[in-house]
């Protein structure tokens, strides 16, 4: 009989991985603590903005006229107990708050309430990303409470899914990571990525610390690559230089590569900044602190961005922000998303509202998150209408529909003709040719 498969944590990572595993073939089960969110899928609705997750949703939801019926949500955990062989579990592992540490007690919490509905053979898969040695401590406490006892097994198999991207990199990822113990647990697993794999894509089995671990060192050099880029970006502003030739001349070298070398306003999102300050303070916890010391100055050099955009900002307005109109253009950590986690655009809008600007911001799907978590910046409904009577337009997510603005239109539009580029996407000599002033950033004035 074919695998069933649970999926325990509907957000971002879990409503596509469950959708994927229906696509994959699969009879799936989805669980989420949010009853709202179990409604919504429920009935196909995605319960983010996801470029493809709808419609791979309405394909094979139970209910949904002509749907395969492969793929059902609940919030009832005795349910997914007797009903799955896989459980997945990708629920939230944010920042503590006011730490760097990863606060487990998301992943800790499914686990308890999973294990005691356990009376069968069961592999629970950990895809969330989690300070390395959780896994071990995990199994243990299956092993404690499932009544199944040694048949409820253990595996970690993190995720390397790009938000935007999420349905395309789940069905064709480049690489599966799978932590196990037993034959069985690789068994099942490659039962489950049989189709992938056929297809090519590299399965790594290996043991549990070494699996949470590629997860946690692959965001870190991702995120090294971005400080690296934006370290040149302030030599590049210091000296004269160009940072968007620089990263393309240095990408022409395959070593490098050309992927991950956009300069800008710095990285944002659920997981970047929370994973390599989580991998910090677990490298902390086991002595090892020193080999991660160059990841405190990735964050700062991050950071680092956001302040001097606000800087760039108020310096292009005369020096202060007091009764100056300042348009933002985005308010996601990135195109192709609806996600507002730690997101640059925001931050720098809140910055410059705190200094006194009079913000108004603009996103094509951020715009109800963005509203819920600062509720004191003013919204507008279009680009056009963001920048009406601007002293200084900001362009900090880039969203396709920004690259395709007409200068000329908007020009009409401010008080001033200022743009400041905080993603390095706009055309400088198109918007120069239409009166702009124009600076982007580790780029030459003019
Ligand atoms: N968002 C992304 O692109 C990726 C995320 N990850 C990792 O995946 C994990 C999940 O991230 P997201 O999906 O972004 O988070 P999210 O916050 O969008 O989703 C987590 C979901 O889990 C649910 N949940 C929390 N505790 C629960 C519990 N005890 N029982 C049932 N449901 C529970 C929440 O209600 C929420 O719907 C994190 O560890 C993250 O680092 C990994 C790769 C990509
Ligand atoms: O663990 C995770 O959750 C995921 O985190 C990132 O994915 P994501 O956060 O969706 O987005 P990215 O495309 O990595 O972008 C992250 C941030 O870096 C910024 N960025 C990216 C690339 C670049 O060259 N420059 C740059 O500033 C983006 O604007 C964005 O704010 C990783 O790319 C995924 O592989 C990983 O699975």
């Amino acid at each position: 009989m074919a695998l069933r498969i649970t999926v325990i944590g509907t957000g971002y990572l879990g409503a596509t991985h469950a959708a994927a595993m229906a696509e994959l073939g699969f009879e799936v089960l989805g669980l989420d603590a949010v009853p709202e969110k179990v409604e919504a899928l429920a009935r196909g609705r995605a319960p983010m903005y996801e470029p493809g997750l709808e419609e791979l949703l309405r394909r094979h939801v139970a209910g949904v006229a002509g749907s395969t019926g492969r793929l059902r949500f609940t919030t009832s955990w005795e349910e997914v107990g007797a009903f799955g062989d896989v459980h997945f579990v990708c629920v939230n592992t944010p920042q503590k708050q006011g730490e760097y540490a990863c606060d487990m007690s998301y992943v800790d919490g499914a686990v308890d309430s999973l294990a005691p509905h356990l009376a069968r053979p069961a592999l629970v898969v950990g895809k969330s990303t989690v300070p390395v040695g959780s896994a071990d401590r995990l199994a243990r406490r299956l092993a404690e409470l499932a009544p199944a006892g040694e048949a409820a097994e253990l595996a970690w198999n993190p995720e390397f899914l790009r938000e935007g991207f999420a349905v395309e990199d789940t069905l064709h990822p480049d690489r599966i990571v799978v932590g196990v113990r037993s034959e069985r647990a690789e068994e099942l697993l490659r039962e489950v990525y049989a189709k992938p794999v056929a297809e090519g894509t590299p399965f790594v089995v290996t043991d549990f610390p070494t699996a949470e671990l590629v997860k946690t060192a692959a965001n870190s050099f991702l995120a090294t690559k971005i400080s690296f880029i934006n370290a040149m970006a302030e030599v590049c502003e210091a000296a004269g230089g160009d940072v968007v030739k620089l990263a393309e001349a240095i990408g022409h070298d395959d070593r490098i590569g050309r992927k991950f070398l956009r300069a800008g306003i710095g990285f944002g999102g659920g997981c970047l900044p929370k994973d390599i300050r989580a991998f910090m303070a677990r490298a902390g916890e086991l002595g090892a602190d020193q080999a991660l010391t160059f990841l405190r100055e990735v964050d700062s050099i991050n950071m680092r961005r956001r302040s001097h955009m606000v800087d760039l900002a108020r310096e292009t307005v005369g020096g202060a922000f007091l009764g100056q109109r300042v348009a933002v253009l985005g308010a996601t950590f990135k195109p192709d998303s609806d996600d507002v986690r730690d997101s640059p655009a925001l931050n720098v809008a809140g910055q410059i509202h705190l200094q006194g600007g009079q913000v108004t911001v603009y996103d094509p799907k951020g715009m109800e998150n963005a509203r819920r978590i600062f509720p004191t910046l003013a919204y507008a409904d279009s680009a056009l209408e963001a920048v009406r009577g601007a002293d200084v337009v900001l362009h900090l997510t880039e969203w396709r529909e920004f690259r395709e603005l007409d200068p000329q239109v908007l020009g009409e539009a401010v008080a001033q003709r200022r743009i400041l580029d905080g993603r390095n996407t706009l055309d400088p000599a198109l918007w120069r040719k239409a009166g702009w002033f124009f600076r982007a950033l580790g780029r030459p004035t003019a």
